[in-house]
């Protein structure tokens, strides 16, 4: 079978789209602007690239950005400084602590000094609760892209097998909570995992985020089942710098009925859902209609 591709990046401008439509009537009929801000510490060059053009997409959705770039040695009260005034300023809706942070600085204290209702990656204790008891709440945006693209496949995920490899806090736990929040019977998966071939080839879903280039090959995959790749590895190729996900897609992609490429899959629904979930946060602070759709 030749799975059909799920086209992230297709998808994700038709989000992007929605976001746009949204913003320009919170402005046309109550003279808000959602703002969004991101605050970067340190050079990391991958990060640098990812909050440009989140920086540039929030821009061309209507919205305003708010960019803070600290020194790599930035003390860890300074930056709650930021995040405080962050915090208090009313033209701010979401708040985005690029990670990693560098090592001297406790990633947990800072993303839990976020108010709650601005996390708009959904990382503070109170929304990862809250999203844990099925309660409203900001949702992490890449698990919700992954989420987007499965029910737009399928309608319905309920009774489905669900693996997903990898249990990291801004991935593979969200994701998997979402899932059984659809009614998946979900498994996660991770390094310690006992014959990982064997519980894969189970799955009816398989969400890869391990960050291991091309790490799941073909014949882990049931025949039909739907592939999404989280991962995002910059590898040497004959020569030449390339980017690929976590699963290998060539053989992947000849027994899976669908599925993600990298690049072009999850990574711009990523950014997609983080410009969503800032208009789904202004909505709130403004006690107005949240948008459908743009939620889990
Ligand atoms: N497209 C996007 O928008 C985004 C992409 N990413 C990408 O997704 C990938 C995962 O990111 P993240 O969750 O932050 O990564 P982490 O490194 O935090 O977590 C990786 C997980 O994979 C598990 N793992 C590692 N090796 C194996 C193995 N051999 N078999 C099974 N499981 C294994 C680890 O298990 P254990 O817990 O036992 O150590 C861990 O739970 C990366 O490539 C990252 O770049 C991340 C965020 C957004
Ligand atoms: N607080 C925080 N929130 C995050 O959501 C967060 C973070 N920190 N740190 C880093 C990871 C990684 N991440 C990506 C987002 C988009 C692409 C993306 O758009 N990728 C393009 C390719 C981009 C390229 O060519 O490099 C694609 O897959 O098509 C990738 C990775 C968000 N992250």
């Amino acid at each position: 079978m030749a799975a059909n591709i799920i086209d992230g990046k297709a998808f994700a401008a038709t989000v992007r789209e929605k976001v746009a439509g949204h913003v320009a009537r919170l402005k046309e009929e109550h003279d808000i602007t959602p703002g969004l801000a991101v605050v970067l510490v340190g050079e990391d060059p991958a990060s640098q690239v990812y909050v440009r053009s989140k920086g540039k997409q929030t821009v061309e959705a209507g919205m305003n950005s708010f960019e803070h770039k600290l020194d790599a040695d930035t003390s860890e009260a300074d930056l709650l400084a930021v995040v405080d005034q962050l915090n208090k300023d009313p033209a701010v809706h979401g708040i985005l602590v690029q990670l990693p942070l560098p090592g001297h600085l406790n990633e947990d204290l800072i993303i839990n000094s976020i108010a709650p209702e601005k996390d708009v990656d959904g990382f503070h204790i109170s929304n990862v609760g809250l999203l844990g008891t099925g309660q409203k709440s900001m949702v992490p945006c890449t698990p919700l892209g992954c989420l987007m693209m499965l029910r737009d496949y399928h309608g319905s995920l309920s009774g489905m097998d669900a693996v997903v490899i990898g249990r990291s806090n801004i991935v593979g736990k969200p994701m998997a909570q979402l899932l059984l929040g659809d009614s998946c019977t979900v498994t996660i998966a991770h390094s310690r995992t006992k014959d990982l071939p064997d519980v894969v080839r189970r799955a009816d879903i398989v969400v890869a985020a391990v960050g291991r280039p091309e790490m799941v090959p073909g014949d882990w995959i049931k025949e039909g089942a739907t592939v999404i790749d989280v991962g995002i590895n910059r590898i040497e190729r004959d020569g030449k710098n390339v980017l690929v996900g976590d699963v290998d897609f060539a053989s992947c992609a000849e027994r899976a009925g669908a599925i993600t490429p990298v690049p072009g899959g999850v990574g711009p629904m990523t950014i997609a859902c983080l410009l969503a979930n800032t208009v789904t946060a202004c909505c709130r602070a403004n006690g107005l209609a949240e948008p459908e759709g743009l939620t889990a």
